[in-house]
Order: C-alpha cells, then sequence, then structure tokens
C-alpha cells in the first residue's frame, strides 16, 4: 500500500449525545438533560486491521460503531471513510454505501422471520442486482463457512440463538465488504463454535477492517488492537504490534498519551 494512502476509516473530535425526553414533561423554561453517549473520540482505523472496542456496559461501544458504519450521524466531528465524509453523503448514498461497504453484525440479528437462513444471507445480494443463481450459491457457501451448510432452508424461528447469530455473520460478510462492525459477535455462541466464527472473521481480514465491541476476552484476543472506552471516553488504544518499540514495551497509559488529542 502506498505510505500516503488514507486510513480506511478516521474519526475526528466525534461527539454523540442525546437529548432526554420531551420539553412537554419539563417547565417551559427547562433545559432538556442530554447524555454524551460519546466524547471528542478520535482514532483512525487502517484496511486490514481487527480492532476490538472493549468497555463495561453503556461506555459507549455500540454508538461508535454504529457511527462508523454510518448508520447514525454524529453531534459533532467528523467519520471520514477511505477519505469521503459521510456527512457530505445524502441519505440515499449513505444507504448504497453502507450496503456496498460495510457488513454489521448487530447485537440482537435483525433476521427477518419470513426468510430462511439463506434467503436471510442472500437478502444484501438482492439489493446489490446480483442474479438468483449467484445469489444462492453465494449465500449457501457463507452459511457452509459458519458451520450451517444444514440449516439453509431453515427460518430464523427454527434455529437456536447461536445459529441465529452465525445466519447473520453469514450475512455481513456475504457482499466482501471493505469494513465489517459487530456488535458482540460471539455472545450467543459456545467455546467452540464461537472460536470457529472469530477463525472465519480473521480470514476475511486481509483487507476487509473488521471492529468488534465484546466484553469477550477471546474475541478481543483475535484482535490486532484494543480500543477501550469509559464514559464515553477514549481510555486506552493498544496495538499488539506496537507493544515493542525500540524503547522498550509501549505500556497502556503512554498508548493514551500519544493520542492526546482526543483524550480530555
Ligand atoms: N437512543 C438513545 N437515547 C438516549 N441515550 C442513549 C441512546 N443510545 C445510547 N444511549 C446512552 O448512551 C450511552 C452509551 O450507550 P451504548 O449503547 O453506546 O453503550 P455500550 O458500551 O454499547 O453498552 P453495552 O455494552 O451495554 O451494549 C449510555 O449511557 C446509553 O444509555
Amino acid at each position: 500500500m502506498p505510505a500516503d494512502t488514507p486510513p480506511l476509516i478516521e474519526c475526528q473530535n466525534l461527539t454523540r449525545s442525546y437529548t432526554l425526553g420531551t420539553q412537554r414533561m419539563l417547565s417551559r423554561s427547562a433545559e432538556r438533560p442530554t447524555v454524551t453517549a460519546l466524547d471528542t473520540i478520535s482514532i483512525s482505523i487502517d484496511r486490514g486491521e481487527v480492532v476490538g472496542l472493549s468497555g463495561p456496559s453503556g461506555s459507549g461501544k455500540s454508538t461508535l460503531l454504529h457511527l462508523i458504519a454510518g448508520l447514525d450521524t454524529p453531534t459533532s466531528g467528523t467519520v471520514t471513510f477511505d477519505g469521503t465524509d459521510l456527512k457530505t453523503l445524502s441519505g440515499r448514498r449513505r444507504t448504497k454505501h453502507r450496503l456496498e461497504n460495510v457488513g454489521i453484525v448487530f447485537q440482537h440479528f435483525h433476521l427477518l422471520d419470513a426468510l430462511s437462513a439463506r434467503g436471510n444471507v442472500a437478502l444484501p445480494l438482492v439489493e446489490l442486482g446480483i442474479k438468483k443463481r449467484d445469489r444462492r450459491v453465494r449465500a449457501k457457501e457463507l452459511l457452509e463457512a459458519v458451520g450451517l451448510g444444514d440449516r439453509i432452508t431453515h427460518k430464523p424461528a427454527q434455529l437456536s440463538g447461536g445459529e441465529q447469530q452465525r445466519v447473520a455473520i453469514a450475512r455481513a460478510l456475504v457482499t466482501n465488504p471493505r469494513l465489517v462492525i459487530a456488535d458482540e459477535p460471539t455472545g450467543e455462541l459456545d467455546t467452540e463454535t464461537g472460536a470457529q466464527v472469530l477463525d472465519r472473521f480473521k480470514s476475511v481480514a486481509e483487507d476487509t477492517a473488521i471492529v468488534l465491541a465484546t466484553h469477550d476476552p477471546e474475541t478481543l484476543a483475535i484482535a490486532d488492537r484494543v480500543i477501550s472506552l469509559r464514559d464515553g471516553k477514549l481510555v486506552a488504544d493498544t496495538s499488539k504490534s506496537a507493544d515493542i518499540s525500540e524503547s522498550g514495551p509501549r505500556s497502556q497509559t503512554e498508548s493514551v498519551s500519544s493520542q492526546s488529542n482526543s483524550v480530555q
């Protein structure tokens, strides 16, 4: 890759606040309370990088994933994907960008009840205009890769939670996206299946960037780098390859202070 290639994802001073309640619940002059879910986060993610996102419940992991995926827009700051500021895209172009470039595994899977496992996995390919025969072949290939080759015609209601999760993972990978975002991708899986799924993620990662939010140490262990959040702030950004530098091992604190622009 040329040295001047920009990172795949660049987040600059990303802040996302939510305004709570409705004005009707308060007196006219009272300000509605706000929650700052993410507070001036600046990170960049390269092609092929596997990034783990850790932090306690409510620390802002899902909020950051949604912003990086272009599912949500920041209150302030920017998310740039391969040089394009997502804020400059119209709603339609943002949807097209997600469809073409981003695979998403949601915490609650979001499968369509009426479709088979194969139909669910093939769905993004319908929207991309891929021919039915090719869609079916590709969806079957992905379902086999996540160990569900014998479940392709099952509907979600006929599948266990772990199986539904694997369908969601296959669907996220079916378009060969440049970025995969996953919220607790192994939460429903037993240890062995979880390990298989992580292998699958790792094998697509050659030039696909993967960002995984998780509480699971085994999932974090596959990451090249772990970003830790607390109360919406970046508290550590630890790269495994950067652990041993010329001046010796790099501690988390040093790693954080090297990003002092984003840690306030
Ligand atoms: N739609 C919303 N409206 C109001 N507050 C929200 C909304 N979404 C998230 N929050 C708040 O933002 C903060 C960060 O939430 P977020 O879901 O990003 O955390 P998380 O680290 O993913 O948590 P978990 O590990 O439990 O999934 C929390 O305080 C949460 O209550």
